[in-house]
């Protein structure tokens, strides 16, 4: 596959960047009436993206557009539904989209229809969601489950607390969701200081069921609820494990019959979907999580038969080519203005970054263009009165991607204008800022002197032209958000397939893995040497600090 710098559309597109940015926005919005028409999309009566802030014309998104079929995107994105080998390093197709195919449907890999499958475990996860609402599964003391704490990191860990806090006004179960993730023991210590035991189940989340930091939290946890239960044949109605290594699972200590699986072809990032998302079926109840599949699955559907020019995810991957390989923008700013999102920017960063972080194409050579950007992000109006001075006046050009919803699920109407009112005003500000002679004149209207004006003036002229793009919800639904995160998850994947990269691997994070291994050693021995300099200097502080 020609890298996508050497393509004729790529080319023309360089060609275009400087006449492009000679334009200003506020410029192209005076020229062209109908650049809201012209450049937002739609999704049902449910989603609109708006991307005519962004600097770009019809001309580049036609170019764009023809990219992407040069670079073969209909192929691939008939691939991602059918067998494949996208994740070709690990030797693992990526099937994800299966996860949320209506019970029908068919999508074989290596000859077996793996839908039936899919729907046999949501069928475990329906009744086990259902013993466990009624009341039927009991704990050691014979009380019901009140709390459920998801130890996992990473895709089993993201995804599903950031969809469970943003469903909050769907929980309705009466059951709390906790989840622990991190090696520090702070995490797990300050969850555990509020339960009891003896209503509580913890869902051990481990695509490998290997990983340190889950299976250091696993085994806290179990020696906790040894202590109150005094049996080990208590475990079992405590523990269930998500996962597709069996073999590790039952050597945990968790009966094979307690535990729901998911298989080698879906990545971690892209699980939530799987059995992986049990909290989010036991926090919401099963018809949300089912719900949400939907979303997903109506997404897939737009991905797969929606012209490019319509075609949400595809344009949101294709701008972001645009913005970072030729207008040379290698940040992307996300900010939801809805609090029960607050972890939206964490889980984008892990499927993202981990998936497109990548420095060789597929055939293993050097890439010769920059991949994935640097995702960040943080609730409005929050980030307003902390880091959005940088956005609007700052050396460093971040296109931002504000969502939001029409309606919230909360009583609060004020609120709710305000909080809408506050994200349509930061996309204005970006895009068209303030100009000096605006600033002067209100300075004049304020009563400033002429020489007060002139020193004042250039700290508050705001630059604007600044890129933006604004995703408008009805609300914040299990179905909308289900459309939303596969929204993203095939900008993603639409990215990967134009830089020529598996987006599905993630080698980079191996290696932290095996140092950590040795260090944990060296830490355990009061070892101070062996490593470089600095390493054994920081070994040595510790110990003297122990
Ligand atoms: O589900 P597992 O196997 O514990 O892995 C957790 C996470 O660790 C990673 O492998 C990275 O270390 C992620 O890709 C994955 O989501």
């Amino acid at each position: 596959m020609t890298s996508l710098v050497r393509q004729p559309a790529f080319m023309a597109l360089q060609q275009l960047k400087q006449k492009e940015q000679a334009i200003s926005l506020a410029q192209r919005f005076a020229a062209e009436s109908n650049r809201f028409e012209q450049f937002s999309l739609g999704f049902g009566e449910q989603l609109r993206v708006d991307l005519s802030r962004q600097h770009w014309s019809v001309e580049v998104r036609a170019l764009l557009c023809r990219l992407a079929h040069d670079m073969g995107l209909k192929t691939a994105i008939e691939a991602l539904f059918a067998d494949n080998r996208f994740n070709h390093t690990e030797g693992r197709a990526a099937l994800h989209a299966a996860l949320r195919m209506p019970p029908g449907a068919v999508l074989e890999h290596k000859g077996e229809n793996v839908v039936p499958k899919v729907h046999a475990e949501l069928a475990r996860i329906q009744a086990f969601c259902q013993q466990v609402h009624s009341g039927d599964w009991r704990g050691f003391s014979g009380q019901p489950i009140r709390d459920v704490v998801n130890i996992g990191i990473g895709g089993s860990d993201l995804g599903p607390a950031m969809v469970v806090e943003a469903l909050v006004p769907y929980q309705d179960q009466g059951l709390r969701a906790h989840f622990v993730s991190n090696m520090d023991g702070a995490q797990l210590g300050s969850v555990l200081a509020g339960l009891n035991p003896a209503t509580t189940l913890f869902v051990i989340s481990s695509k490998t069921f290997t990983t340190d930091e889950t299976m250091t939290n696993a085994r806290a946890a179990r020696a906790w609820l040894l202590a109150a239960c005094g049996s080990e044949q208590h475990i079992a109605r405590h523990f269930v494990a998500v996962s597709t290594n069996t073999e590790a699972v039952t050597a945990f200590g968790i009966d094979e019959a307690n535990m729901f699986r998911f298989w080698s072809w879906v990545g971690g990032r892209f699980s939530l979907w799987s059995a992986i998302g049990l909290p989010i079926a036991l926090a919401l109840g099963f018809e949300r999580f089912q719900q949400l599949l939907a979303g997903a699955h109506a997404m897939d559907e737009h991905l797969r038969h929606t012209p490019f020019e319509h075609n949400i995810p595809v344009q949101l991957a294709l701008l972001s080519i645009w913005n970072i390989n030729v207008l040379g923008l290698q940040s992307e700013g996300v900010f939801p203005y809805s609090q029960q999102l607050k972890r939206f920017p964490a889980f984008l960063q892990q499927l993202n970054m981990e998936s497109n972080g990548k420095g060789v194409n597929n055939a293993g050579q050097p890439l010769d263009h920059a991949t994935g950007p640097v995702v960040w992000g943080e609730v409005g109006t929050n980030g307003q009165h902390a880091f959005f001075q940088l956005l609007h006046q700052g050396s460093v050009v971040v296109p931002a991607e504000f969502i939001g919803f029409a309606r919230s699920a909360y009583p609060y109407p004020e609120h709710q204008r305000k909080l809408l009112a506050n994200m349509l005003a930061q996309a204005q500000a970006m895009a068209f800022g303030k100009s000096r002679e605006q600033v002067e004149a209100e300075l004049a209207a304020e009563g400033y002197s002429t020489e007060a004006i002139a020193r004042l003036a250039p700290y508050k002229v705001m630059p604007g032209n600044r890129p933006c793009t604004v995703m408008l919800c009805d609300e914040l639904s299990p179905y909308n958000l289900g459309a939303l995160i596969a929204m993203y998850e095939h900008k993603t994947f639409v990215q990967g397939v134009l830089w020529n990269i598996n987006s599905f691997d993630q080698w980079g994070v191996e290696l932290g893995k095996k140092l950590a291994a040795k260090l944990i050693d060296d830490l355990a021995n009061g070892v101070t040497d062996g490593h470089d300099s600095a390493t054994n200097g920081l070994l040595a502080q510790i110990k003297h600090w122990s």
